[in-house]
């Protein structure tokens, strides 16, 4: 590895964040799946309707169920759960109804702005078409916007449609996201087991996205390391990692406490490519040992352009809360550590420039200047 020596930031002084601060604190998603996060009870009510068999009638206990099962160590284990969630997402209803409430869930939970991915083709089972899943989406989006802007949480969110990495419709769906580009669709992702199925299976359909001048991140160095995070870089051009972990593998530290980034590492912090760390989602998977193992640590005091993610609420039982206190718990995180996770966050969201800076200048920083004056 060829290396090139970087510094270490000083951990920031200060009393570490509580949960009743990182709940005030405006939050910014980029990374969370909407069939990643419905409300367990919603699960219950409409595979009753459809006549789905679960593997728990009770809400409680299938919130419970779902994160012990993807309590798994592995990522394809992690997946099987969403067979349950998929399955109720087969109608225009019950979309918008998904959509819906996880805008509400968000803005309860404090985020301001978020990305929120889901893999159209998945979910034209029965009769929809790809085009009537991303309208019915859309339509529980901007209820969700509203019913919040009515309850004083204001909140903007964005979708991301997903591709299935071990399907063939990448191209299809590339082409889905620039025919609503305008009307709440802020980029691409492709997702699922990584191992096996490489970026480069969907290289054309990254390069229709670069022509058109849009946006996608990748799911890459989750499960497996450094190639697939090479490849979704400099093969398919990714605007951001999705996960990107494993770049770890490119940092060495040495006996005395000198860190060494290799080329790809260096690429990576230098060019400031946003990675979308999702902490608790990894130690479910075995990505990482335990939030306090977690890369997030050293990548945040080597100033990698971190923010932090949610993947999959349901799976992982957390929150944007959630994450925010269980990071401040390991690593002493203050109000301006979160902050920086989130103006972060906010730089590298697909929405353009304006829209990003009015939300950086008018809702976060005032919020977090006023949270850091509570001492
Ligand atoms: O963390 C993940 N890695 C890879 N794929 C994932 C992850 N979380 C969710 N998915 C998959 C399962 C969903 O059905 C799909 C679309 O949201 O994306
Ligand atoms: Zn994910």
């Amino acid at each position: 590895m060829a290396a090139m020596s970087a510094v270490l930031t000083e951990p920031s002084a200060g009393p570490a964040v509580t949960r009743d601060q990182a709940l005030r604190a405006p939050k910014v998603l980029l990374h969370d799946h909407l069939d990643g996060g419905l409300r367990p009870a919603t699960i219950v009510e409409l595979a009753a309707e459809i006549g789905h068999e679960l593997p728990e009638t009770d809400a409680e206990a299938l919130g419970r169920w779902f994160t012990t099962m993807a309590d798994s160590g592995s990522l394809p284990q992690y997946l099987e759960t969403f067979d349950h969630t998929v399955a109720v997402m087969q109608t225009a209803a019950a979309l918008t109804r998904v959509a819906r409430e996880c805008v509400e869930d968000l803005a309860a939970d404090g985020v301001v702005y978020a990305e929120v991915r889901y893999a159209p083709e998945q979910h034209v089972a029965n009769d929809l078409t790809l085009d009537e899943v991303v309208a019915a989406v859309q339509e529980g989006f901007e209820e969700g916007m509203a019913a919040s802007r009515a309850r004083g949480q204001g909140i903007t969110v964005r979708q991301l449609l997903t591709a299935m990495r071990h399907q063939a419709r990448s191209r299809e769906i590339a082409e889905l996201s620039i025919a609503w580009r305008d009307r709440g669709v802020a980029g691409f992702d492709i997702a699922g087991a990584e191992a096996g199925y490489p970026p480069t299976r969907h290289l054309d359909a990254f390069e229709y996205l670069q022509r058109e001048n849009s946006h996608f991140t990748i799911h890459a160095g989750e499960a497996f390391g450094l190639p697939s995070i090479w490849e979704a870089i400099q093969w398919c051009g990714a605007d951001r990692l999705g996960h990107g972990v494993r770049i770890i593998d490119d940092i060495t530290v040495t006996d005395s406490g000198e860190v060494e980034l290799g080329r790809l590492a260096a690429y990576v912090r230098d060019m400031r490519i946003p990675l979308e760390m999702c902490p608790a989602s990894n130690v479910q998977t075995g990505a990482a040992a335990s939030i306090a193992e977690h890369p997030i640590g050293l990548l945040t005091r080597l100033r990698f352009r971190v923010t932090v993610n949610t993947d999959n609420r349901l799976m992982s039982g957390t929150s944007m809360t959630s994450e925010f206190t269980h990071l401040a718990e390991a690593f002493g995180y203050t109000v301006r550590d979160l902050e920086w996770f989130t103006v972060n966050a906010m730089k590298s969201a697909f929405l353009p420039f304006d829209e990003r800076l009015a939300l950086i200048t008018d809702v976060i920083k005032p919020a977090y200047a006023a949270l850091a004056a509570e001492g």
